[in-house]
């Protein structure tokens, strides 16, 4: 239900983030290398062909001068998140830029620098209004991060 795309495998310490919190919330989903520069009919032809695959949400992350997400959104009627990922030379500044300063008509949900775990929680999110059983999962998920955002209080010793 969920496609993770990146533009390299080496970006997958960042996507990973994204696949875990699928595993989490027993989300499906795939993860692929796919790029608007080096394959870009492979991009394409995700970006054409996912809707009718089942795909519900495109999760995409790239660094550098990171085309894929907007070009995706640019093929794709599907909701695209964009995730920056940390690029050696800018340390993600052009990887965000790249990726949040799309045109008007063609819009990616960006994420911060490196955010893929939370790439993976907003598409959950989405998925999540259509179908109550996640919905409630994640007002668990919501309540425990509460938990241990309190609990952080006790070990502050006064
Ligand atoms: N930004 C893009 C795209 C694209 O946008 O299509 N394809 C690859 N890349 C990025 O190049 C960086 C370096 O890739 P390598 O590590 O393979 O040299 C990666 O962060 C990737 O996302």
């Amino acid at each position: 239900m969920i496609g993770i795309v990146m533009g390299s495998d080496s970006d997958l310490p960042t996507m990973q983030g994204a696949a875990d919190v699928c595993r989490e919330f027993g989300v499906a989903y795939e993860i692929r290398v796919v790029s608007a520069h080096r394959t870009p009919q492979d991009m394409a032809e995700y970006g054409m062909s996912a809707h009718t695959r089942g795909i519900r949400v495109i999760i995409a992350g790239a660094g550098g001068a990171a085309h894929l997400p907007g070009m995706l959104a640019a093929y794709s009627p599907l909701p695209v998140i964009g995730v920056p990922v940390q690029s050696k030379a800018l340390n993600g500044l052009d990887s965000l830029l790249s990726i949040v300063q799309m045109p008007a008509g063609v819009p990616v949900a960006t994420v911060a620098i490196g955010g893929g775990r939370n790439a993976g929680l907003l598409a959950v999110q989405i998925l999540a209004t259509s179908d109550p059983e996640l919905q409630t999962k994640m007002i668990a998920y919501k309540q425990g991060l509460a938990e241990q955002s309190r609990a952080k209080n006790e070990g502050l010793g006064q």
